[in-house]
C-alpha cells in the first residue's frame, strides 16, 4: 500500500451499518462474580436489641458471612436472541439476573449492556394499595410510555393479563389480587413495551395454560423486534418453548451453553441421575 493508498483508507467512511443478520452484542458478562454480605448471620444478633446490648459492652459488630453466589461466569448475549437460564435452587439464576439489571454490583469482573435492561420479577414493585388500573398507568408511566401511548395500550394490557376473567378485579385494589394475578399483570405491563433487553424472573410458572400460552408468545414477538429476552425458569417446557439458547448455572458456575435443546437435555440427564 503506498502513502496515498494509506491516507485514503484512514479517511475513509466508516462502512455501511451492520446487516440485521450480523450478530449484535447486547449483553457482555465477563468473568462476573457476585459476593452477598450478610451482616450478623446467627440467631438474635441482627436484631435492635442485641446491637444496643453491643454498644452498652463496646463489643464489636458480629461477623460478616459472605455468600460466593456466582463464581466468574462470562458469556455474550446477541440481538433477538431468548436466553433461558436453568439450573438447581440457588445455583445463582435469579443473582445473575439482577447483576445484568445493573441491582448488584460484581465484586470481581464486569457486566456490559446495551440498553437499559428491565427485569420483570414476580416480585417487581407495584403499589399493593392502588387499584391494578392505577398500577397500569404508573407501570407504563415508569417505562417510559407517554399518557397516549399509556391510553393506546391500557385495554391489550388489561386482556393480556387476563385479570377481569373472572370479574371486574382491575378497578380492585392489587392487594384483593391473588399473587399469580398479580404476576400476570405485571408481566402484562412489561410486555407492552419493546425492551432492549427483557429480563423475566420466573413470572410465567404463575399463570395458567392459556396465560403461558400468550406469554410465550408474546416472547416470541418481543425477540422479532429484535430485543434480548433472558428467562428464568424452572419448567423445562416454557424454556424449549421460548429460548433459541439456554445456559446451565450450577453452584454459581455455568455448566453449559448452547441451543436449547441440547443443553435442557443434559440438564434433565443430570437430574434424572441425581434423584
Ligand atoms: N440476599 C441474599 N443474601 C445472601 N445470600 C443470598 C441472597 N440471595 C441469594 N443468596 C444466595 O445466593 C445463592 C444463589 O441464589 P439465587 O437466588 O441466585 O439462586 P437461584 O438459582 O435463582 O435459585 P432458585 O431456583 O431457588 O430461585 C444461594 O446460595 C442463595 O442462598
Amino acid at each position: 500500500m503506498d502513502d496515498q493508498e494509506m491516507i485514503d483508507s484512514v479517511l475513509a467512511p466508516e462502512g455501511p451499518p451492520p446487516a440485521p443478520t450480523e450478530k449484535i452484542p447486547t449483553v457482555v458478562v465477563d468473568n462476573m462474580h457476585i459476593v452477598y454480605k450478610v451482616y450478623g448471620a446467627g440467631a438474635g444478633k441482627g436484631s435492635a436489641t442485641g446491637a444496643l446490648s453491643r454498644i452498652m459492652r463496646r463489643k464489636s459488630s458480629p461477623a460478616l458471612t459472605e455468600v460466593h453466589a456466582v463464581k466468574g461466569i462470562s458469556f455474550t448475549a446477541y440481538k433477538g436472541e431468548a436466553v433461558g437460564l436453568i439450573g438447581s435452587n440457588g445455583s445463582g439464576k435469579s443473582t445473575t439476573l439482577a447483576a445484568i439489571a445493573g441491582l448488584l454490583p460484581p465484586a470481581q469482573g464486569a457486566v456490559y449492556t446495551d440498553g437499559q435492561p428491565s427485569l420483570l420479577g414476580v416480585n417487581a414493585a407495584l403499589m399493593n394499595d392502588l387499584t391494578g388500573e392505577r398500577n397500569v398507568v404508573l407501570g407504563c408511566l415508569a417505562m417510559g410510555m407517554t399518557y397516549a401511548e399509556v391510553r393506546e395500550k391500557y385495554q391489550d394490557i388489561v386482556d393480556f393479563s387476563g385479570i377481569n376473567e373472572k370479574g371486574d378485579f382491575i378497578s380492585l385494589p392489587m392487594r384483593t389480587y391473588s399473587s399469580g394475578m398479580g404476576a400476570r399483570l405485571r408481566f402484562a405491563i412489561s410486555a407492552a413495551r419493546t425492551h432492549d433487553v427483557l429480563m423475566i424472573d420466573e413470572a410465567l410458572s404463575t399463570g395458567d395454560a392459556a396465560f403461558r400460552r400468550r406469554s410465550e408468545e408474546r416472547i416470541r414477538e418481543l425477540r422479532k423486534e429484535a430485543g434480548t429476552v433472558f428467562l428464568v425458569s424452572h419448567s423445562n417446557s416454557t424454556i424449549r418453548e421460548t429460548c433459541n439458547r439456554t445456559i446451565w448455572l450450577e453452584h454459581g458456575l455455568i455448566r453449559a451453553d448452547g441451543p436449547t435443546e441440547d443443553v435442557v437435555q443434559e440438564y434433565e440427564n443430570w437430574t434424572s441421575k441425581r434423584s
